[in-house]
């Protein structure tokens, strides 16, 4: 398996003093899908904004076996690296298809207009209100949309922020069900953080387990298949909150 994304000694601190990550080390593979999970505050959001280029960190980032640490954010997108932030950062008066075309604006027009009924075909749910408002869409359509916007940019590596958050769990499962169809039809890599171990097993290959910016623990998918290895790992790392 060829590596997409390699984080050494990744550290994020907020000011002179305050360090939010602490000498966090993983690698995702082509295709895979790697999750991060941990209580509020325990540093996924700094990861992810750190490895996006939205804030500045200490260690080696290799993006495709690259240095790119040193690249502005912008170069990190045109190199595929996209990130869907929590909270849906959608353009609330713009229609879906123009939030989606937003999305691939360094596209050809063409391109755009592939991926574009790519991104409908994908989620059915908001194909059919593709010229309403998307502050009219549901929260779980408006996730479907955030993540829709980051796949019109063709990805290599998606970096998605809680998707899961604010939603019924019904929306929840309909919102990671396209995204494990959408990590079966390509060899998109995914970082997912998520609160939720229930929901991210359903989609990941490996999980990390963060607390206080420092990883403490791994496991892989396979080794949490059966419900007491999930609950030992729930007790050990998690605690009692995320078990659902
Ligand atoms: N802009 C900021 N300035 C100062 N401290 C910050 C800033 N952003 C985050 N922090 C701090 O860094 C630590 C990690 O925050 P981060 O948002 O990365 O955690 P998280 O695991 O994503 O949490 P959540 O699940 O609540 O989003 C926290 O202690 C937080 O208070």
């Amino acid at each position: 398996m060829t590596e997409v994304l390699s984080v050494s000694g990744l550290s994020v601190f907020y000011g002179t003093s305050a360090q939010a990550v602490e000498n966090v080390s993983f690698a995702v593979g082509d295709g895979q899908v790697v999750t991060l999970l941990g209580a509020n505050g325990a540093g996924k959001t700094s990861i992810m904004k750190a490895i996006a280029g939205l804030i500045p960190s200490r260690g080696e980032i290799l993006f495709g076996g690259e240095p790119i640490s040193a690249l502005p954010a912008r170069e990190r997108v045109k190199r595929g690296i996209i990130y869907v932030p929590e909270g849906r950062e959608i353009v609330a008066n713009m229609s879906v298809r123009e939030n989606l075309v937003l999305g691939g604006y360094h596209l050809a027009a063409r391109d755009r207009r592939t991926r574009t009924e790519m991104v409908l075909d994908l989620f059915p749910e908001i194909a059919n209100k593709a010229d309403r408002a998307a502050w009219r869409l549901s929260g779980g359509e408006q996730q479907m949309l955030a993540i829709g916007r980051g796949l019109m940019a063709a990805p290599k590596l998606l970096l998605l922020d809680e998707p899961s958050l604010g939603l019924a769990p019904m929306l929840v499962r309909r919102v990671f069900d396209r995204l494990a169809a959408i990590r079966r039809e390509s060899d998109l890599a995914i970082v997912l953080v998520e609160q939720n171990l229930a929901m991210s097993m359903r989609i990941c290959d490996e999980l990390h387990f963060l607390r206080g910016g420092r990883i403490i623990g791994h496991r892989t998918a396979a080794d949490l298949k059966d419900n007491a290895a999930r609950q030992e790992a729930i007790d050990a790392y998690l605690g009692a909150a995320s078990a659902a």
